[in-house]
């Protein structure tokens, strides 16, 4: 067995993640790892978020995030609340910057133990999503689910969060759409080069939308934060909603600040569950509720 490196499993309004400790190392957790974590019942996730030392001035930690297939997400709103409070259990710090493949995001745990990360600027350019074909105005791109004249899904907005979206805007409630059986086909249409996360998202009131989401690679989660951004963003784009949102996920409320600066801050809670450490070559794993560093938020609230 290799090195072992500490992980806190914890959740993010439902959304499952892993967050591993591989700071002062020069290996990465194998996608062969993530893949055997994700098939282990106990420690199943939805997103691994690798913690690593910085590359780059005047940020605090690198953040890797590996989905359950093993392939990598440029963004996960649920996993940065997650590192957010583990770091913040470890350090006694409650503000952190970070970098990730969508950028360098700042995030801060609040004193009743909310989070807020700032996930940066929303991108609507058809290139930057990515999508296949020109779409000058990607409020609403051409694509559609069911008969041609009586589509059951349509005309969709997309939007980047750094990771690609699309949010299918519904008059009924969105339980009421089998997107178990839409999402696989949809994440894989050909209009997304990349794939796509798939929303199905229902205005509730004009600072109010409830969402569901088919999320590429993992499929039905319980949350998805970009997902959250990318449909507040999008319903305030299309008039549907003010800049404030809060967006009502299987798991819970997510609150949505689209600022005037343009960037998009995200505040919701984060869970522990229990932590452990595993070997990031094969994902060999054991409970162990004394392991350090990161199992510090282990002991919140415990003598
Ligand atoms: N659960 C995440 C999004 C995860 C990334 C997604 N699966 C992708 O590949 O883009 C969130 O909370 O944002």
């Amino acid at each position: 067995m290799g090195e072992q490196t500490a992980f806190a499993k914890m959740n993010g309004l439902g959304n499952e993640i892993i967050v591993a400790d591989m700071r002062g190392r020069s290996d990465r957790v194998a996608p062969a790892a993530a893949i055997a974590l994700a098939h282990d019942p106990a420690t199943r996730f939805d997103q691994l978020m690798a913690i690593h030392d910085p590359k780059t001035l005047d940020t605090d930690y690198y953040v890797e995030i590996i989905n359950c297939d093993g392939t990598q997400a440029q963004a996960c709103g649920n996993g940065m609340r997650c590192v957010v409070q583990a770091l913040a259990a470890e350090t006694g710090r409650n503000s952190f910057t970070f970098e990730t493949l969508a950028g360098i995001l700042t995030a801060e745990e609040h004193a009743g133990g909310l989070i807020s990360v700032d996930m940066g600027k929303p991108r609507f350019g058809w290139q930057e999503i990515p999508l296949a074909e020109e779409f000058h105005d990607t409020r609403r791109i051409e694509l559609q689910v069911g008969p041609i004249d009586d589509p059951v899904l349509h005309s969709p907005s997309a939007a980047s969060m750094g990771n690609p979206h699309a949010i299918f805007w519904v008059d009924r409630d969105v339980w009421s759409y089998e997107l178990e059986k839409f999402g696989p086909l949809l994440e894989n249409h050909p209009i997304f080069p990349e794939r796509a996360n798939i929303s199905i998202a229902q205005i509730t009131a004009s600072d109010a939308l409830t969402l569901r989401t088919w999320e590429r690679s993992a499929g039905l989660t319980l949350a998805c934060g970009s997902a959250a951004c990318a449909a507040a963003v999008s319903a305030a784009r299309t008039d549907r909603t003010g800049r404030n949102v809060t967006v009502t996920v299987p798991g819970g409320p997510l609150l949505i600040e689209w600022r005037e600066d343009d960037h998009v801050l995200m505040t919701g809670p984060a869970e522990w569950e229990f932590a452990g450490s595993f070997d990031p070559a094969t994902g060999a794993w054991m409970r162990d509720a004394d392991a350090a560093p990161l199992n510090a938020i282990g002991k919140r609230g415990v003598a």
